[in-house]
């Protein structure tokens, strides 16, 4: 079920025409959709059914304290790769324990701020991260939860700036050494090993990787248990796709259920999950408004009035977004447009070679922009970043208001 749909030629979202969204709140603007992240939210957790578990929605993908309050209302965990993503997921009402802390140069200040809040657990990317945090944790006098995050070196098959669990990665500990890294973990005595854990990379469509990754991890969960060393949990990261264009991801209920299926007689080893994308991606649009048609010799722009510093995507992976029209009757003619903003870049465009019927003044609607969207904005070009609002059902709410210029130069000043 899409809650972005057609009503008499209009884009809705839930119960909510974007037209009038954007009347009110004008455009560039992201729109999110509350029906559509609980779903997806709901998808993931009861595909693990009985079987213990814990979905640590990624809060790169989409940090809104709106979009997390939502989240942490359904119980949410979270998996965070800074102090910055702590204090929003605690601003928004989630639960410090129930937080994974990833990432691969966690600062000592970051180090203290999470064991100060008691997360769940830090995800260790390599033996000087562990010494660090053993250190800080000696100093507060507490046992700092840790898992490993091990490079299975699978080939996620997905673009190479979002594959993260090759050898060639920056990610991550090589499996060869993880046994021996281990045993450093267990000699260290401000740590405490609760879990094992990996991330192979974004936006996969296919669940075999993730079946190799996870097969590679339990051999190592068997050969860690015959030295002593026990492992509570098994955290198997994010990274599933969802449909931009014609993608054929496995649904969340697929996926995580061909997880679970090798979990059978591992009855209390717990599994965490780490979606960020298949969650908030298609729970999301930008809508933007058309500000000249320029026709050229050879091709023919939209100049719409969001660009790069909105979303980035397009221009920093040559992303494809569906751009759809919000009111669907038209007088103009189709014709085949690049839809570019206002940015002085040559790498500024929305979608190229799109076919479309526009005219200056029509709204526009990018899909699948819920998540790496707003998070990537940027206020290049001096540009205010954009209005984010939550729908549900009928009400409308601002969960980020537009920047204004003063919002600009914020924390800057000028010589005397
Ligand atoms: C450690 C970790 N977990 C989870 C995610 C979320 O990934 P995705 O949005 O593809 O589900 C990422 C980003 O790729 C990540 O680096
Ligand atoms: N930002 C990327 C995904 C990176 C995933 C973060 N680990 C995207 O938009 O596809």
């Amino acid at each position: 079920m899409d809650y972005f749909v057609y009503r008499d030629n209009h884009l809705f979202a839930e119960d909510v025409a974007v037209a009038e969204i954007a009347a009110q709140h004008h455009t560039p603007v992201y729109i999110y959709s509350r029906a559509t992240l609980e779903r997806h939210w709901r998808a993931f957790d009861d595909a693990l059914g009985s079987h213990p578990h814990l979905i640590c929605y990624a809060v790169k993908a989409n940090s809104n304290i709106g979009v997390l309050s939502v989240l942490a209302k359904l119980g949410s965990g979270f998996d965070i790769v800074s102090a910055g993503e702590l204090a929003r997921v605690i601003e928004a009402g989630g639960d410090p324990a129930k937080v994974v802390f990833s990432g691969v140069g966690k600062k000592h200040a970051e180090i203290r701020y999470a064991l100060e809040q008691g997360i769940m657990c830090f995800n260790v990317e390599s033996e000087p991260e562990l010494h660090r945090i053993n250190e800080v944790a000696a100093t507060l006098g507490v046992q700092a939860p840790i898992s490993l995050r091990i490079n299975p070196d699978v080939d996620a098959k997905t673009h190479p700036y979002i594959s993260t669990g090759l050898k060639a990665n920056k990610f991550g500990i090589a499996r060869e050494r993880a046994l021996a890294t281990y045993e450093l973990a267990a000699g260290l005595s401000n740590l405490n090993i609760i879990g094992m854990d990996c991330h192979i990379g974004s936006q996969l469509t296919d669940i075999d990787p993730f079946v190799d990754a996870l097969d590679r991890l339990l051999v190592l969960i068997d050969e860690l248990a015959a030295k002593g060393i026990h492992i509570h949990h098994l955290d198997v990261g994010g990274g599933l796709g969802v449909t931009y264009d014609k993608e054929s991801p496995p649904h969340p209920k697929e996926y995580a259920a061909a997880l679970a299926q090798r979990l059978t007689g591992r009855d209390a080893l717990k599994l965490i999950l780490e979606p960020g994308r298949a969650i908030a991606a298609n729970a999301g649009i930008m809508v933007t408004q058309v500000e000249f048609i320029k026709e050229g010799e050879e091709k023919h722009f939209a100049i719409v009035d969001a660009a790069m510093n909105d979303l980035i995507r397009p221009a920093l992976y040559s992303a494809w977004q569906n751009i759809i029209r919000v009111d669907t009757q038209t007088q103009a003619t189709p014709r085949v447009y690049d839809i570019v903003g206002p940015i002085c870049e040559t790498g500024d465009f929305i979608g190229r070679d799109r076919e479309l019927a526009v005219a200056p003044g029509d709204l526009l609607a990018v899909r699948s922009a819920g998540a790496y969207g707003f998070v990537m904005a940027s206020n290049y070009n001096s540009r205010c970043r954009p209005a984010e609002i939550m729908v549900d059902k009928n009400q409308v709410i601002v969960v980020r208001e537009r920047e204004n210029q003063k919002d600009l130069w914020k924390g800057e000043y000028k010589l005397p």
